[in-house]
C-alpha cells in the first residue's frame, strides 16, 4: 500500500503525519498500529516518538488521533496537536482549528512566530483534572498533590494531574536523566499504582517565570519534550506559588522552548493555553507492506532545511537562558 507520510516535530518531540483526511487508506487500528511500531524504531526506520493520524470529524473541522511508538493509543498529545492544528488549518486555508481529540473537541490557532520565523501554533489543553479516578491512580484519597508515593521513590513528592492524558509532576532542584528514566520506567511497572501507566515529569524552577522539564513518556520513553507534560508543569508551579495564572510561562526542555499560560475557567478549574513551533522536516511515500512490514520502502519528496534552520537559532537562544 502506498501511503504519504509527512515528518514533523514540536520541540524536538518528533511525529509521523498521516493524512486520512485527504486519503482513504482504509486503515484498521491494528494496521495503524502496525505501521507505528515499524515506522517509529529508530535503528530499521524513519523513527519517531509517534504517529499523528489526521481524520475527517462529525462534530470538529478535523479528528486527531496520536498513537505513542509503541503503538498504544493515549488520550491526548500537546505538541503533536499543535502540528496537527497546523496541517489542518492550511488544508482549509484558515487561521484556526477545532480539533476532534479522544477526550474533547480542542482549539487551535496560528499565532505570532515564538522566535524568528517560526511556524507557531497555540493550543487549548483540557480537560484538566486532579481527581485520580481521571488518570487513573489507585490512592486513599481523591486527590494526589504533593505527596510521596513509596512504592516509587521514598523521598520525591508528586502531583497527579489528567491533562487529560495521565501525569506526575516532582519539582527538583537538579534534574539527572538516569533519574527521571528510572523513575519513568518504575511507574509503568507498577499497575497496581497506575493500572494504565503514567508520564513522569522533573521540573526545575529557574525563576523569572521560567522552568525547564523533561519528561519520561508512556508508550514512549524519555523524550525532548512533552506538550501536555509541560503544560500540567506550569499549572503545578501556580498551585506552588512559584508561577502565577495568567501570565506567561517560559518552558525550556531538551528539545528548545514553549510558552505556557495557566487559565482559571469561569465554572472553576483549569486549562493550559500552550503555544510552541509546528515545524515540517521532510515528506515522502510509503510502500508498505503489511505482511511483510521490514520490506517497506521509503521515498524522499522534499525536505524543509528553511524550517529546520530557523528552529535551530531557536534551540541556540533556548540552550542560552538555562
Ligand atoms: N508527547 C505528547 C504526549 C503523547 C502521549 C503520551 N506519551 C501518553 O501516553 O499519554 C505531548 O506532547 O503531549
Amino acid at each position: 500500500m502506498k501511503i504519504d507520510i509527512l515528518k514533523t516535530h514540536g520541540s524536538y518531540n518528533d511525529f509521523i503525519l498521516i493524512d486520512e483526511y485527504s486519503h482513504d487508506y482504509g486503515l484498521n487500528d491494528e494496521q495503524r498500529t502496525s505501521l507505528t511500531r515499524t515506522l517509529c524504531d529508530r535503528d530499521h526506520s524513519i523513527g519517531a516518538d509517534g504517529i499523528l493520524f489526521i481524520q475527517k470529524s462529525d462534530n470538529a473541522d478535523a479528528r486527531m488521533r496520536i498513537f505513542n511508538s509503541d503503538g498504544t493509543e493515549p488520550e491526548m498529545c500537546g505538541n503533536g496537536l499543535r502540528i496537527a492544528g497546523r496541517y489542518i488549518t492550511e488544508l482549509l486555508g484558515r487561521d484556526h482549528a477545532v480539533v476532534e481529540t479522544q477526550k474533547a473537541n480542542l482549539n487551535v490557532q496560528k499565532t505570532d512566530s515564538i522566535y524568528e520565523d517560526i511556524q507557531t501554533f497555540e493550543v487549548l489543553i483540557g480537560p484538566v483534572s486532579f481527581d485520580v479516578s481521571t488518570l487513573p491512580v489507585i490512592h486513599s484519597e481523591n486527590t494526589l498533590q504533593n505527596t510521596v508515593i513509596p512504592k516509587l521513590s521514598p523521598d520525591l513528592t508528586f502531583t497527579a494531574v489528567s491533562m487529560p492524558n495521565p501525569h506526575i509532576i516532582t519539582l527538583v532542584n537538579e534534574i539527572r536523566e538516569n533519574q527521571v528514566a528510572e523513575i519513568g520506567k518504575k511507574a509503568n511497572e507498577i499497575k497496581d499504582v497506575f493500572p494504565k501507566g503514567v508520564n513522569v515529569s522533573f521540573v526545575k524552577d529557574l525563576g523569572d517565570s521560567t522552568i525547564f522539564v523533561q519528561t519520561y513518556e508512556r508508550g514512549v520513553g524519555i523524550t525532548n519534550s512533552c506538550g501536555t507534560a509541560m503544560s500540567a508543569s506550569s499549572l503545578i508551579t501556580c498551585l506552588l506559588g512559584i508561577n502565577h495564572p495568567e501570565k506567561e510561562i517560559t518552558v525550556l526542555n531538551n528539545g528548545g522552548m514553549v510558552r505556557c499560560k495557566v487559565n482559571y475557567l469561569k465554572q472553576g478549574g483549569y486549562s493550559v493555553l500552550l503555544k510552541g513551533n509546528a515545524t515540517y522536516v521532510f515528506s515522502g511515500t510509503l510502500d508498505f507492506d503489511f505482511s511483510k512490514p521490514v520490506n517497506s520502502e521509503f521515498h524522499l519528496e522534499e525536505e524543509f532545511p528553511h524550517e529546520e534552520e530557523s528552529y535551530r537559532k531557536l534551540e541556540a537562544y533556548a540552550n542560552n537562558v538555562q
